[in-house]
């Protein structure tokens, strides 16, 4: 990649791909600072951040996440086309890679797509040298799809690859290495992807494919509304957009400036460490639902974390800061290459913790990346600035399993969020009324609360 490459090619998930594929395959997949050094040279706009961590498997079934979610053909990704974003395109051992880690994860679907594509597109028979390896031909890419179809108990498809090449048995340490994936059990995984025949999957894909459109359908509750939301100062307002009363979800325009948005970028550069899920007492695990880099900064790191958290008081009237208890430090993530967050909630069942999540974006994307909530129907597209705050239990302290939501993969552009998640600490308890009615919902005790700030 010269350095001629434009910033939208550089952007584009192939040119992501492919960096990740030059790195790997010349330092392995520990990459350490040599990707660092590698972007000092490339002309990578400030916003794009690859990790040290990324390698060349996750960049594979990072495309394939985009594939299915946006429904992309094979055949469009390789010509570099992603619903009409265009960058480089890529080989046919390009695509037969992909092939390989897709059937590694034991996507045996979408592995053979990539693995007959990779056979149509390579054209002089030959495939060139597989990394220092053997020699990887047309009989090989065809004995290991010969073993996945055996794999996936469809032998006429397996004989006729066999017959056609008599090498279903070849020792090629390609062939050994799939057969030996295949034969792995599957371990359990926390926030695993949902199965595609699961009838969540196609709601979660609806949500998740529209672009710049806050509801499913047109809001029917008239208090659904774009209102100004007072503060704890008088005149200190914000526009605020309505999304749901129950669970309560709302958008906040321009809650940030450019400046104290770009501070948290900043601030996290080299801090940034792939995110994990936790699940009981597990430490916590990589996981493929989960695929953003995480940094967490205090209030008291700057001027500008403690000027936010002070906003974020004004318009919750709840306290935001970790010396108190009353809320987490701030978290900032940075989704790289399709990176996403599957389906979850932010609170558990039997604590009563995050009563709030605040979610700051830092950066407009391009194309993908919403924040949706399934159970609502509610897709939000990331605009730099925007906050998107919700509660997570009722107002009688019971978990709002409504509040289940996503990050969508991320398909043009860089994600960037900043989260501050509100607790009870020693303070926020007294603070947030209860409403002695039952029923009342969080909007209600909200109103109830402004009421309170103008007398
Ligand atoms: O990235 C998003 O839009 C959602 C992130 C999220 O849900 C989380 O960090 O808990
Ligand atoms: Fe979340």
């Amino acid at each position: 990649m010269d350095n001629s490459t434009t910033q939208a090619e550089l952007d584009h998930p192939n040119a992501i791909f492919l960096v990740i594929k030059h790195f790997s395959e010349k330092y392995g997949t520990a990459l350490g600072n040599k990707l660092d050094i590698f972007l000092q040279f490339a002309t990578l706009p400030d916003d794009i951040f690859l990790s040290d961590e990324e390698d060349i498997h996750t960049a594979s079934l990072a495309l394939i996440r985009l594939q299915k979610l946006y429904n992309l053909s094979v055949s469009d990704m390789i010509n570099g086309d992603y619903l009409g974003f265009k960058g480089p395109s890529l080989t046919s051992l390009d695509a037969f890679e992909i092939g390989l880690h897709a059937l590694e994860d034991k996507d045996i679907n979408k592995s053979l797509e990539w693995l007959h594509a990779s056979l149509a597109t390579q054209s002089d028979g030959t495939y060139s040298q597989w990394k220092g390896e053997e020699k990887l031909d047309i009989a090989t890419v065809k004995a290991i799809m010969g073993h996945t179809y055996l794999y996936f108990g469809e032998v006429e498809e397996a004989e006729s690859l066999d017959n056609e090449t008599k090498t279903l048995n070849t020792n090629h340490s390609l062939v050994l290495r799939v057969k030996n994936a295949l034969r792995k059990t599957e371990t359990e995984e926390d926030g695993a992807e949902l199965e595609e025949s699961s009838i969540y999957y196609d709601n979660y894909t609806k949500l998740c494919r529209l672009q710049s459109q806050l509801y499913e359908e047109p809001p029917n509750d008239v208090r659904l509304v774009c209102r100004y939301r007072e503060t704890l100062l008088p005149y200190y307002r914000f526009q605020e957009e309505l999304l749901s009363i129950s669970p309560f979800v709302s958008l906040i325009y321009k809650f940030t400036t450019d400046a104290e948005s770009e501070f948290f970028k900043t601030a996290v550069r080299n801090k940034l460490v792939r995110g994990r899920t936790f699940k009981g007492k597990h430490p916590g695990v990589v996981s493929k639902g989960r695929t953003g880099h995480i940094a967490w900064v205090d209030n008291e790191d700057s001027e500008l974390a403690n000027q936010v958290a002070e906003k974020i008081t004004q318009v919750t009237g709840l306290k935001a800061s970790r010396i108190d208890y009353s809320a987490e430090s701030y978290q900032v993530v940075n989704y790289g290459l399709a990176g996403h967050y599957y389906v979850h909630m932010d609170a558990k069942q039997d604590t009563f913790e995050r009563i709030l999540t605040f979610l700051i974006y830092l950066s407009d994307v391009e194309m993908g990346g919403n924040t949706i909530f399934p159970n609502v129907g509610i897709s939000v597209s990331p605009q730099k600035n925007m906050a998107l705050l919700w509660y997570n239990y009722n107002p009688a302290h019971e978990l709002d399993i409504l509040t289940e939501h996503a990050g969508c993969p991320v398909l043009k552009g860089q994600k960037w969020i900043l989260t501050k998640w509100i607790l009870p600490g020693k303070s926020n308890i007294f603070r947030r009324r209860c409403g002695l009615k039952p029923n009342l919902t969080q909007l209600d005790i909200e109103d109830k609360m402004r009421r309170k700030y103008r007398t």
